[in-house]
């Protein structure tokens, strides 16, 4: 059994398969657990990636899982660590990003860090320590109407410091195009300033895989999925056709949707326009305890067979707003996880085989109320979203499922997803 070189801590669901993914595509075995194991690894990986639900949990709860995570992976050997952030820096003042990354920093007694959301290939950019998604700042991006960690200043040297005791300084695109050696110099003269954690721009993959070699010697890093993929070079490895392989796809095919990003919303959109048989799951009914969840397995079981159901909870911001007034923030987010994860759990029971979650916390509580504890990492369909399989009790025989990031992939997500996957696996059996 080989032991991981590489450990990763994700804070959520969707952000850990999409840094699988990247590790994959660039030539790691990664497996990817759901929560801490009880036990060792006990499968053979070049990295691992423990995915927690600690994004937007009270700051000491996403230190103390995340430390929890570290010590697990310390256990079973890994040389560095890296805590997976979300590509748009998804934080409040009070957390998690800035408290996780300094208690890593102290647990593995590291002097400096850098953390970059940079992940060119979904359009975000990191310029001036300024971070863009798409062409506009991350403050004029649909990122400022999230549910749940609104984002309205890109500055993200700021946005880091407001969560850090330490110093947080900026290593600029200049001194990234000059590559490592200026790099290590920079990183250097920063600490020497005090500065214990630089943010780092990146406009461009070329810039990630400059800047991935100056990494080498740090303990622990705090990124998006975008830094990983200069990283297999370091440990000596390079991309393999084998990475990504996954059992042929069975079973009938399901959405469920709780993301209410701008993506997501066109998704569903896309979805309902090419006729596909959709179900929208209204949140005040859910509050009232109607069995909204029942309700919607009903009407899901008999279209199964004609191809594959969406049921969601997506809406606009202003939708969105008007519900958590009359809820609260969190407690609308937390019923509308609970039934959409029963409504996941009622599909799988009912035969379907492979499925599509779409939101980070939504995926975190659909994959629970699943009883998944390992995913299998395959085929990318967009970028930051591969298919993954699984082998939980409710579906023995395995099961395909896809974790999707609010904000990631194309409006045809939810129709090409299943035939993306065919397509995959089909190529994957004539290598
Ligand atoms: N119609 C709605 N009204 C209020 N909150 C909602 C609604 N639909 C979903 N939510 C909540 O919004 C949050 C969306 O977060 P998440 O699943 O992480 O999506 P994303 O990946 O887009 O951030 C979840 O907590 C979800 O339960
Ligand atoms: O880095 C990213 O953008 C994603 O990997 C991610 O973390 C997804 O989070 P959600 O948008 O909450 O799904």
């Amino acid at each position: 059994m080989t032991r991981p070189l590489l450990g990763c801590i994700a804070d959520d669901f969707t952000g850990a398969t999409d840094l699988a993914n990247n590790l994959v595509r660039a030539g790691m075995r990664t497996v990817q657990t759901i929560g801490v194991p009880a036990g060792p690894l006990d499968a053979s990986a070049d990295a691992v990636v423990v995915a927690l639900k600690s994004r937007t949990v009270p700051a000491a709860q996403a230190v103390a899982q995340s430390l929890d995570a570290l010590r697990w992976l310390q256990a079973q050997g890994v040389q560095q660590v890296y805590f997976k952030v979300c590509s748009t820096f998804d934080s409040t003042p009070a957390g998690n990003i800035g408290p996780v990354t300094e208690a890593l920093m102290d647990a593995l007694d590291a002097p400096f860090t850098i953390a970059t959301p940079a992940f060119p290939d979904n359009g975000r950019t990191v310029f001036k320590g300024h971070l863009f998604v798409g062409d506009v700042l991350l403050s004029d991006s649909g990122m400022r109407h999230h549910p749940l960690t609104p984002m309205t200043d890109a500055n993200l040297v700021r946005v880091m410091q407001a969560q850090c005791q330490r110093r947080v300084g900026l290593i600029d695109h200049r001194t990234v195009a000059a590559g490592q050696a200026a790099i290590r110099a920079r990183m250097a003269a920063l600490q020497a300033e005090g500065v214990a954690i630089a943010i780092v721009d990146a406009v461009s993959n070329d810039d990630l895989l400059r800047l991935a070699p100056a990494l080498k010697d740090l303990p622990v890093l705090c990124a998006g999925s975008g830094v990983a993929i200069g990283l297999p070079g370091n440990f000596g490895l390079s991309p393999s056709a084998q990475t990504a392989r996954l059992p042929a796809p069975q079973g009938a095919q399901a959405i469920v949707s709780g993301s209410c990003s701008v993506a997501t919303n066109g998704q569903v959109a896309d979805f309902i326009a090419r006729g596909g048989a959709a179900l929208a799951i209204d949140p005040l009914r859910v509050a009232a305890g109607e069995p909204v969840a029942e309700a919607a397995l009903e009407w899901a079981r008999p279209r199964l067979a004609q191809g594959p159901v969406l049921v969601y909870s997506t809406a606009a911001p202003e939708a969105v707003q008007a519900i958590q007034a009359q809820l609260g923030v969190e407690a609308a987010g937390a019923l509308v996880e609970g039934c959409i994860a029963r409504i996941a759990r009622g599909l799988v029971d009912v035969g379907v085989r492979q499925l599509v979650v779409a939101g980070g916390e939504t995926s975190g509580a659909c994959v629970q109320a699943l009883g998944i504890t390992q995913l299998a990492i395959g085929a990318q369909i967009d970028p930051g979203v591969p298919w993954c399989h699984a082998q939980p009790t409710c579906a023995p025989e395995g099961l395909h499922l896809t974790l999707k990031s609010g904000n990631f992939g194309t409006p045809d997500f939810f129709t090409k997803a299943f035939s993306a996957l065919a397509l995959a696996v089909a190529a994957a059996e004539t290598v």
